[in-house]
C-alpha cells in the first residue's frame, strides 16, 4: 500500500483497491490467531474490491450505496484510519476526515480537551491550536457543553464539535461520512456554508451521503459502490438515476443503460407487465410541445400499455431541473386515482393538468409505473429522461428563484 505524496494535478489517484477482513467464526479464533496459535485457515471476507478512480484537484465526489456497500470502508482507506489489503491510494495535499460519529474522540474527555488533542495528532504546533480553539467553539455554539465529558452530548452536538474541528482550517481535500445527516437544520446550513466557502477556495471533497440533494448540490461526480465493486462513475444525475433503479430491482435483473446523445444516460428498470407507450407534454392548446411558458396550463398525458394481468397500476412522475434536482413529483396512489385489477392488453390513458409554474430554463421528466406509494415496492417501469422540455418566461415580470409563486400585492403609504 502507497499513502504517497504526488505532485501529479489529481489529489486522489486510487489503484485496484480493496479490503479484506478475516472472518473469525468465533471469538476463540480471533484471540488464537492474536497469540499466533495455529488453527484451521481463516476465510476471508472481502469488502471492498479493484477500486480505481482519480480525483481532480477542486472537484467534489459523492459516493453512494446501500447498507455496506463499502463507503465508509473507502473512505477510512482515503484519509488513512485502515490499511488497503490490496492496491495503492495516491493522495497529494493535506486531508481532513469527519468519518463515523465519535470515531477518535475519547468519551470521557470534554469537548475542548478533545478538540486540543485531534489538532495535537493532526500535528498543529500548540500555540496555532490554541489560536484555533476560540473559532471551534463559536462554530459548535454548544455554551458550556463544550467543557461537559464527550459522552454526556447529544450526537448532534458531538457532531457540531468533530466538524468544528475538522474545518477550522481550509484543507486541501475534505471527506465527509454523513456527518451532515446528523445536525438540526441550522447546523446543516451552517455546515453547508462552509463547506461551500472551501470548494469556493480550491478544496476537493468526497462526501458520503444517503441524501441526494446533498450529492447534486455539492458534487461534480458520483461514484456507485455495489457489494464492493465500483459500478459507475459518472455525473451525479446519471449515478444517483441508475442507483434508484437499481434499489428498486428485487429481481437478479440489472437496470438499463441508454445513452442519450448529449442529454446523458437514462436508466430503465422493472419487471415489464406495463410500460409506458407514449408519453407527451401538451401545451394550452393541446399540441406536444417541448417548449412552454412560465405559467401556462399545461398537461401531461401518458399512455401506458398493459402487458399481463396486474392488480393495480401506479402512474408517478418528477420534475427536475437541469442539475437533476426534484421540482416536484406525485403520483396516482397519493392522489387517489390509481385503477385496480388491469387485464392484459388494456391502454389506459392518464391526462395530469397544471400550471407550468416553473423559472426558465430545461427540465427532464422521470416517470413510473408501479404497485404501492412508490416504485420501491413493485416497479413495472421506471424511466429516467423520458422527457425533456424547455422553459422561457416571456409572460410575466423577471424573477429570480426555481418556481413563479406570484405574490398577490397590497400596499399603502
Ligand atoms: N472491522 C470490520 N470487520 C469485518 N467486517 C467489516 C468491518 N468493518 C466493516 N465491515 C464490513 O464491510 C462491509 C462494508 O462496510 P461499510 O461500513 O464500508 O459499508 P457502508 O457502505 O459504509 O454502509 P452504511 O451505508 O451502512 O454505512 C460491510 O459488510 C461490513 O459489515
Amino acid at each position: 500500500m502507497n499513502h504517497n505524496k504526488t505532485s501529479e494535478s489529481f489529489c486522489i489517484h486510487t489503484v485496484n483497491l480493496g479490503k479484506a477482513y478475516k472472518d473469525y467464526s468465533s471469538e476463540w479464533r480471533r484471540i488464537a490467531s492474536w497469540m499466533g496459535i495455529r488453527t484451521r485457515p481463516i476465510p476471508e471476507k472481502r469488502v471492498l474490491r479493484n477500486i480505481s478512480f482519480r480525483m481532480g484537484q477542486g472537484e467534489a465526489i459523492g459516493i453512494v450505496g446501500q447498507n455496506g456497500a463499502g463507503k465508509s470502508t473507502l473512505l477510512k482507506l482515503i484519509s488513512g484510519t485502515l490499511h488497503p489489503s490490496e492496491g495503492h491510494i495516491h493522495i497529494s495535499g493535506r486531508i481532513s476526515a469527519i468519518l463515523e460519529l465519535g470515531m477518535g474522540f475519547n468519551p470521557e474527555l470534554t469537548g475542548r480537551q478533545n478538540a486540543l488533542h485531534t489538532l495535537g495528532l493532526l500535528g498543529f504546533p500548540h500555540k496555532q491550536i490554541m489560536d484555533l480553539l476560540p473559532g471551534i467553539e463559536d462554530f459548535a455554539e454548544i455554551n458550556s457543553y463544550f467543557d461537559e465529558p464527550v459522552r454526556t452530548l447529544s450526537s448532534g452536538m458531538q457532531m457540531r464539535i468533530a466538524f468544528g474541528v475538522a474545518t477550522c482550517v481550509r484543507p486541501d481535500i475534505l471527506i465527509i461520512d454523513e456527518a451532515l445527516s446528523v445536525g438540526d437544520a441550522y447546523f446543516q446550513h451552517k455546515s453547508f456554508d462552509r463547506i461551500r466557502k472551501f470548494r469556493e477556495a480550491g478544496t476537493s471533497m468526497i462526501i458520503v451521503s444517503h441524501d441526494k440533494n446533498a450529492i447534486q448540490t455539492f458534487c461534480d461526480r458520483a461514484i456507485l459502490l455495489d457489494k464492493g465493486n465500483l459500478l459507475m462513475d459518472n455525473t451525479p444525475e446519471s449515478v444517483l438515476d441508475y442507483y434508484n433503479a437499481l434499489i428498486a430491482e428485487k429481481e437478479s435483473c440489472r437496470p438499463r443503460m441508454n445513452y442519450l446523445e448529449n442529454k446523458g444516460i437514462q436508466t430503465i428498470s422493472g419487471t415489464g407487465e406495463a410500460e409506458v407507450e407514449t408519453l407527451d407534454l401538451l401545451d394550452s392548446n393541446g399540441h406536444s410541445t417541448e417548449e412552454i411558458h412560465t405559467g401556462e396550463p399545461v398537461c401531461l398525458r401518458i399512455k401506458v400499455s398493459v402487458k399481463e394481468d396486474i392488480p393495480e397500476l401506479v402512474i408517478g412522475y418528477v420534475i427536475k431541473n437541469r442539475l437533476g434536482q426534484d421540482v416536484f413529483g406525485t403520483n396516482t396512489h397519493n392522489l387517489g386515482c390509481s385503477l385496480l385489477n388491469l387485464r392484459a392488453g388494456e391502454k389506459p390513458e392518464y391526462h395530469f393538468y397544471f400550471p407550468a409554474n416553473l423559472a426558465p430554463g430545461s427540465y427532464s421528466l422521470a416517470l413510473a409505473l408501479h404497485r404501492g406509494a412508490d416504485h420501491l415496492e413493485y416497479n413495472y417501469e421506471w424511466r429516467n429522461l423520458a422527457l425533456m422540455f424547455h422553459v422561457r418566461n416571456t409572460h410575466h415580470p423577471v424573477f429570480s428563484g426555481l418556481t413563479w409563486i406570484p405574490p398577490k400585492v397590497e400596499y399603502a403609504r
